[in-house]
């Protein structure tokens, strides 16, 4: 069986507050971005181990053991005593970038698995256990544009389409440490609430519509900046950096010409429509 994890943005990010246990609770929207890894997963019918990870197209760092398509196996496997699954796993979505890669990953992993071994989870049920893998996780269980709060897995719907805009996605050579981005943030509630933001026209969210984390990472690595400029140059209707970066993405005119240009070597970039 073969499924294929795709990306997310987040339209606007906002810290609100710091919890108790470390984490914060943070508004704002997750939106699918047609960028894909691809997962395949079969029964193992040999040798004796519970599973076998082979991986190809973009490095992850870390030991297999600690790949979230493989805790996501675990999760399950604990409760339900899966089949032993050979797993195959191509990233093209780049990691660490504020892009949710990993995250997705997880949950398409969670979701492959139900449907392979009739688990019959419901999509609630999924997200819990997707939860516990990362707070990224659970969007991508039900993957369709989402409002989320509490630490991004409290979810509320909203109705917004962007659905044919234009999307570059720029990430450079450049690794900003999610939780250092967190250390680094100051919690503060912005003066209009999100929801309202999102329900203007797109071209008037440039005023509005924040990532928190660009007032920290942005001195440290000004080459994001840059990014987030250049795109606007090159007629962004709006621009932002994703996560806690480094990618930064730029939305144009479904009828925009899309900039050619490289932003410098090693830098990954991706254009794409959205849905
Ligand atoms: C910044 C976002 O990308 C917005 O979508 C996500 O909240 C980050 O989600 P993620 O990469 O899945 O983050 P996790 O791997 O769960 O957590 C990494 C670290 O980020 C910090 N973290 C994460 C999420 C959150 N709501 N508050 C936090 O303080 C914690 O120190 C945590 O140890
Ligand atoms: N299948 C995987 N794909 C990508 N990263 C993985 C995977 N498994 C584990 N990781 C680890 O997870 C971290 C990156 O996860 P992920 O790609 O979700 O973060 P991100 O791109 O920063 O997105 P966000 O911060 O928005 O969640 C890296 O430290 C990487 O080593």
């Amino acid at each position: 069986m073969i499924t294929f994890p795709n990306a997310k943005i987040n339209l606007g990010l906002n810290i609100v507050e710091k919890r108790p246990d470390g984490y914060h609770n943070l508004e704002t929207v997750f939106y699918p971005v047609p960028l894909e890894d691809a997962l395949e997963v079969n029964i193992l019918h040999e040798g004796n181990e519970k599973f076998r990870l082979h991986q190809a197209g973009l490095e992850i760092e870390g030991e297999v053991e600690n790949n979230l398509v493989v805790k996501a196996y675990k999760l399950l496997d604990e409760k339900f005593n899966l089949p032993p699954v050979d797993i195959h796993l191509f990233k093209h979505i780049p990691s660490g970038a504020g892009l949710g890669g990993g995250s997705s990953d997880a949950a398409y992993m969670l979701k492959l698995l139900n449907e392979k071994f009739n688990l019959a989870l419901t999509d609630e049920t999924l997200e819990e256990y997707a939860a516990k893998l990362g707070a990224d996780c659970a969007f991508f269980i039900r993957n369709a544009p989402t409002y989320a709060e509490g630490i991004g897995n409290v979810f509320s719907p909203i109705s917004l389409s962007l659905k044919g805009y234009q999307i570059v996605l720029v990430k450079p050579d450049i690794f900003v440490s999610t939780w250092e981005a967190f250390a680094q943030i100051k919690p503060h509630r912005q003066e209009m609430p999100l929801k309202e933001i999102v329900k203007r026209p797109v071209e008037k969210w440039k005023e509005w519509m924040m990532n928190d984390f660009e007032e920290s990472v942005f001195p440290q690595f000004p080459a994001i900046r840059e990014i987030k400029e250049d795109l606007y140059k090159q007629g962004a209707i709006y621009a932002s950096m994703t996560g806690s970066g480094s990618s930064v993405f730029g939305l144009f005119e479904p009828s925009a010409i899309l900039p050619s240009n490289t932003f410098g070597e090693k830098t990954f970039i991706y254009r794409g429509i959205l849905k």
